[in-house]
């Protein structure tokens, strides 16, 4: 479902230009979650920024659904299909839009109608109760606002959601409140993820295949369901600590 061939992306002009991602390809099939892992600075939340049309200066093949991302300028119908959660709840929420202002916004955004009726459905969706409905970010705790920052990622009825480290900005025991709500929505929506996290944990728990980026490029991709199912406990460590070391292998 999404397609990625040759994707170079980078910031800036000579002699201060940064070469981001260079030559990046994978596919993810529909309903799959695909971990990006690897050193900071490596080009993971690139490559997300890019799906997502947030940087500008890029060239490869980037399609979804058979839909070609084209030039750089945002296209609804693309972005209806392709959603972006952010790491950190607090800066991705305004603090002066209530929680159904926010949800407002993004089914008008999305053209979606019945907007009233739908709130309390996307709230129920992310395991908020209704009352939350007319809060402010300042009211809500970090973990409820990621639920927020979900449920406005879904209000268009996505297909693919771009995790960039979803969690790395919660409390522990909130993190796996999160983690098993990705889990349960992915099940029931039939979403497809893609996602960054710098925790291996994380990735072995979300995802079912892997890319190991190094330097911009994409050094290996790993079969994390079939580690999991198939190599004993210390060879799946060794793989993803590999992988969370910037590739260094013994
Ligand atoms: N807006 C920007 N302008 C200039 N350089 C940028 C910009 N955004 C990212 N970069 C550079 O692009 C490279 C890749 O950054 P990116 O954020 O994708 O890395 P990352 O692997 O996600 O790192 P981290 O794990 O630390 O978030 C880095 O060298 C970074 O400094």
């Amino acid at each position: 479902m999404l397609k990625i061939e040759h994707l170079d992306v980078w910031f800036g002009l000579p002699p201060d230009r940064v070469d981001a991602v260079k030559d990046a390809g994978f596919n993810v099939t529909a309903g799959e979650s695909f971990g990006l892992v690897g050193e900071s600075g490596s080009g993971k939340s690139t490559i997300l920024r890019a799906i997502a049309g947030l940087v500008d200066s890029w060239t490869g093949r980037i399609e979804v659904d058979g839909q070609q991302l084209e030039g750089h300028r945002r296209d609804r119908d693309f972005y209806r299909s392709v959603q972006m959660v952010f790491q950190d709840p607090y800066a991705s929420l305004h603090p002066r839009h209530s929680v159904d202002a926010v949800l407002s916004e993004a089914l008008k955004l999305q053209g979606m109608d019945d907007i009233d009726g739908r709130i309390p459905q996307l709230l129920d969706d992310v395991g908020l109760g209704r009352g939350f409905r007319f809060r402010y970010p300042h009211q809500l705790s970090g973990g409820q606002r990621q639920r927020v920052a979900i449920a406005r990622a879904l209000a268009g009825q996505p297909r693919l959601l771009l995790l960039d480290e979803p969690t790395s900005a919660l409390d522990v025991s909130v993190q796996a409140e999160i983690l098993n709500l990705l889990t349960d929505l992915r099940a029931e929506h039939g979403l497809t993820y893609l996602m960054v996290s710098h925790d291996l944990a994380v990735i072995g728990h979300m995802c079912d295949r892997l890319a190991v980026m190094q330097h911009g490029r994409i050094v290996e991709t790993m079969d994390v369901a079939a580690l999991r199912r198939g190599a004993g406990r210390q060879d799946y460590t060794r793989h993803l600590i590999a992988a969370s070391s910037g590739y260094r292998r013994d």
